[in-house]
C-alpha cells in the first residue's frame, strides 16, 4: 500500500447543461494535475452537468448524454495519468432512479460510484424533486486507500461521515455545490471542522465556481487535517487546480502545508459575488454586452460600476434619458460617472414619446387628475427605449432596482423593471451606499474597470429621487432608508412578527404599512428579472410567497 498521495483540488467554472464544454474543462484540469504529478483529482458536485441542473437533469436525453460523457472520460484514465472523482447524474442499477453521484474514474473504467444521501430541500435547494437519495455509503477503494466521498449536504449532518468512519474511510473527499451568501464561508468551515473532530479524519472540500442565474458559487476550496488545522486554502472567486501532498504518518493521512490564500470577506466578498454573477450571466448567455439607463442616481451608478468591473468598459453602454423633471445635476452626475468608468454614453430625450402618449390618451383622460399614471409613462418610455437599443445591438438591459424598492413595489412594471438581470436585487439601499463607498476606495480583484473614484461623490451624498415629478424625493413616500431597511430585514430575512418589530422601537402603523406593501408587491417580483443572491433570503429561489395572500399579522 502506498504511503504518499498527491490529490489535486480542481475548482472550475462549469456551465449548467454544457456537458461537452464541462468535459473539456475537466480534461484541461486533469492535464494540469498530471503535470504536477497528481494521483487523483477531486472536482465539485455534479461538475459534469453544472450545479444545480434543476429539471433539465430529468430529461432522459440529457442525463444519458452526461453518463456517456462520463464513460468517455473514464476510458481516458487508462493512460496512466491521474484518476478522477467526478460529480455526475447516475441511474442506480438496483432502483432505476436518478442519483446525484460521484464517480471514481481510474485505470480506464468507472471504478466506483457513490450517491448523495441528504438531498437539500430548503432555501434555494430543491434536490428531492429531481434525484432520489442514496443509502448510507461505504468508502471507495483507490489503489489501496479507502476514500470517503460524502457529497455537499452530507457533511451538514453527522450520520454519513460517521458511517464512512465506521466502515474504514481514511480521508474524506467532499465535492460541493455550495452557493455564496455573506455568511456562508464560516458556516461551511464550521460544518467541516465538526465532521473532522467527530471522525478524526482529514477532509478535502472542493466547491464550484461561477454564476448560475441567481446563484453564485465562490469556490474557496480547502483542506482540513485531522487536528483541524488548515494546511491549504484555495482562493475564492477564481478557477484553480492545486495539487496537495499527503503522507501516511503513524497510520494517519496528513496533508503537507501549501498555498493558503486569503478569502475575501464582507463588502469585498459581496462585490465579488455581484461581479461574477453578472459576468457569468452575460457571458454564459452569450450577450455581446449590456445597456442601462444612467440617471445620475446611486442605483444605476453602482450597476454601471459592477457591469464595467464584470465585463470591461467596452461592453457597457450607458444612456441618459432626460425628461423635464431631470435636473441638470442629474445630467452632470451621470456624465461624470460614465466618464470615470470609461463607457459609451448617449443621451436620448424622452419628451417627444412621453408627450405623444399623453396626447393619445388626452381624450380619454379628460377631467382626471395627474397621478402615478403620468409618472409611470416616463418610466415605461425609458423602458421601451432601452429595450429598443437592446433589440438593435443585442446588448442585454441591466435593470437596477435595489432590494428596498423591490420589497415595497417602488418600481414600475414594464418600466424601470424592464431588463434581463439585476445585479443589486438582493442589496438593501443602505448596502448600496456602503458598496459605492467601498468600490471608490478599492480596486476589486479581477475587475476589468478602472481604479479610483468611479462613482462621483455627489451621487452618493445627494438625496435619492426618482425625478418623476417636480421636486420629488424618495423620502416623501418612504421612511428613511435606514428605518425601512431595518423593518424589511425583520420581515424578510428574519420572518419576525409585527409585534416583535414594534418592540424594537418601530411605529406600529409604519410596520403594518411596510408589511402590506411587501405582500402586495409579490406580483411584481414574480415578473421581475433575476439577480444575484448575496443574503440569507433572496426574492426568487429563497423566499417563495403566494401572490394571492389574505394573511396580515394582526396579533398585538
Ligand atoms: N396582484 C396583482 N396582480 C396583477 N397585477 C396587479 C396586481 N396588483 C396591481 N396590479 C396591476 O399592476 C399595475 C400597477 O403597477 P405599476 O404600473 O408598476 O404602478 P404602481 O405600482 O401603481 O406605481 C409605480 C410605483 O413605483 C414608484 N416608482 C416608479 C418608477 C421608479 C421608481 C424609483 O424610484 O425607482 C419608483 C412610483 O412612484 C409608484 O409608487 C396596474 O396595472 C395594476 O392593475
Ligand atoms: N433620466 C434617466 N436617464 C436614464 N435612466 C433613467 C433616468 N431616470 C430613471 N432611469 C432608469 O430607471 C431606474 C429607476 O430610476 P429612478 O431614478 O426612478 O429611481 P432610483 O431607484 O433612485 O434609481 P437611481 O438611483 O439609479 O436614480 C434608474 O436606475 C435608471 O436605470
Ligand atoms: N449542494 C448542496 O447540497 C448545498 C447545500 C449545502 N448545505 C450548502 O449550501 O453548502
Amino acid at each position: 500500500m502506498t504511503d504518499h498521495l498527491a490529490i489535486a483540488l480542481a475548482q472550475i467554472n462549469p456551465t449548467v447543461g454544457d456537458i461537452q464544454g464541462n468535459l473539456a474543462k475537466i480534461r484541461a484540469a486533469r492535464a494540469v494535475a498530471a503535470r504536477e504529478g497528481a494521483d487523483l483529482v477531486l472536482f465539485s458536485e455534479l461538475v459534469l452537468v453544472g450545479y444545480p441542473p434543476e429539471d433539465l437533469v430529468l430529461k432522459p436525453a440529457f442525463h444519458r448524454e452526461a453518463i456517456e460523457a462520463l464513460e468517455t472520460l473514464a476510458a481516458e484514465t487508462g493512460d496512466g495519468g491521474p484518476a478522477l472523482l467526478v460529480g455526475t447524474p447516475w441511474i442506480s442499477e438496483e432502483e432505476g432512479t436518478l442519483k446525484n453521484a460521484v464517480a471514481l474514474l481510474d485505470g480506464g473504467k468507472v471504478a466506483g460510484v457513490r450517491f448523495k444521501v441528504h438531498l437539500p430541500n430548503y432555501g434555494v435547494f430543491d434536490e428531492p424533486r429531481v434525484f432520489s437519495p442514496g443509502g448510507m455509503p461505504g468508502p471507495l477503494n483507490f489503489r489501496g486507500v479507502r476514500l470517503g466521498v460524502p457529497i455537499c449536504e452530507d457533511i451538514w449532518f453527522t450520520d454519513v461521515v460517521e458511517c464512512l468512519e465506521e466502515t474504514g474511510a481514511e480521508i474524506l473527499l467532499v465535492p460541493n455545490g455550495s452557493p455564496f451568501d455573506a455568511r456562508k464561508f464560516a458556516t461551511r468551515v464550521h460544518h467541516a471542522v465538526a465532521r473532522v473532530k467527530e471522525s478524526g479524519l482529514p477532509l478535502v472540500y472542493v466547491n464550484q465556481l461561477g454564476g448560475q442565474d441567481e446563484l453564485v458559487f465562490d469556490a474557496a476550496s480547502f483542506v482540513l487535517n485531522e487536528d483541524c488545522s488548515l494546511p491549504v486554502q484555495l482562493p475564492a472567486w477564481q478557477e484553480a487546480v492545486v495539487t496537495t501532498h499527503w503522507s501516511l504518518e503513524n497510520g494517519r493521512w496528513v496533508c503537507a502545508k501549501g498555498e493558503r490564500a486569503l478569502v475575501e470577506e464582507d463588502d469585498e466578498a459581496i462585490y465579488q459575488a455581484l461581479m461574477l454573477g453578472l459576468r457569468d450571466y452575460v457571458e454564459k448567455n452569450r450577450f455581446p454586452g449590456v445597456v442601462l439607463g444612467l440617471s445620475g442616481g446611486i442605483d444605476s451608478a453602482l450597476c454601471a460600476a459592477i457591469a464595467v468591473d464584470a465585463l470591461g468598459p467596452e461592453k457597457v453602454h450607458c444612456v441618459m434619458l432626460p425628461y423635464k423633471y431631470t435636473s441638470s445635476e442629474s445630467v452632470s452626475d451621470a456624465e461624470a460617472c460614465a466618464k470615470a468608468l470609461g463607457v459609451r454614453y448617449d443621451t436620448v430625450p424622452i419628451s417627444a414619446p412621453v408627450e405623444g402618449f399623453m396626447e393619445s390618451l388626452a381624450p380619454m383622460f379628460t377631467g382626471t387628475n395627474s397621478d402615478t399614471t403620468e409618472e409611470n409613462l416616463q418610466s415605461r418610455t425609458r423602458g421601451v427605449i432601452l429595450m429598443a437599443i437592446s433589440n438593435k445591438f443585442g446588448h442585454m438591459v441591466v435593470t437596477t432596482g435595489n432590494k428596498s424598492e423591490v420589497s415595497v413595489g417602488y418600481a414600475t412594471l414594464y418600466g424601470d423593471m424592464n431588463g434581463g438581470y439585476n445585479p443589486i436585487k438582493d442589496l438593501y439601499k443602505t448596502k448600496v451606499f456602503e458598496l459605492c463607498r467601498w468600490r471608490n476606495a478599492h480596486q476589486p480583484k479581477g475587475a476589468r474597470g478602472p481604479g479610483g473614484i468611479v462613482i462621483p461623490e455627489n451621487i452618493i451624498t445627494k438625496p435619492p429621487s426618482a425625478e418623476l415629478r417636480e421636486d420629488q424625493k424618495d423620502q416623501d413616500s418612504l421612511p428613511p432608508y435606514d428605518v425601512l431597511d431595518e423593518i424589511l430585514e425583520c420581515l424578510v430575512e428574519k420572518e419576525m412578527a409585527v409585534r416583535d418589530i414594534v418592540a424594537l422601537g418601530h411605529e406600529r402603523a409604519l410596520v403594518k404599512r411596510i408589511e402590506h406593501l411587501l405582500y402586495i408587491a409579490e406580483y411584481k417580483r414574480r415578473q421581475a428579472a433575476p439577480g444575484v443572491k448575496i443574503g440569507v433570503r433572496n426574492f426568487g429561489r429563497d423566499r417563495r410567497y403566494p401572490i394571492t395572500n389574505g394573511f396580515r399579522d394582526a396579533r398585538d
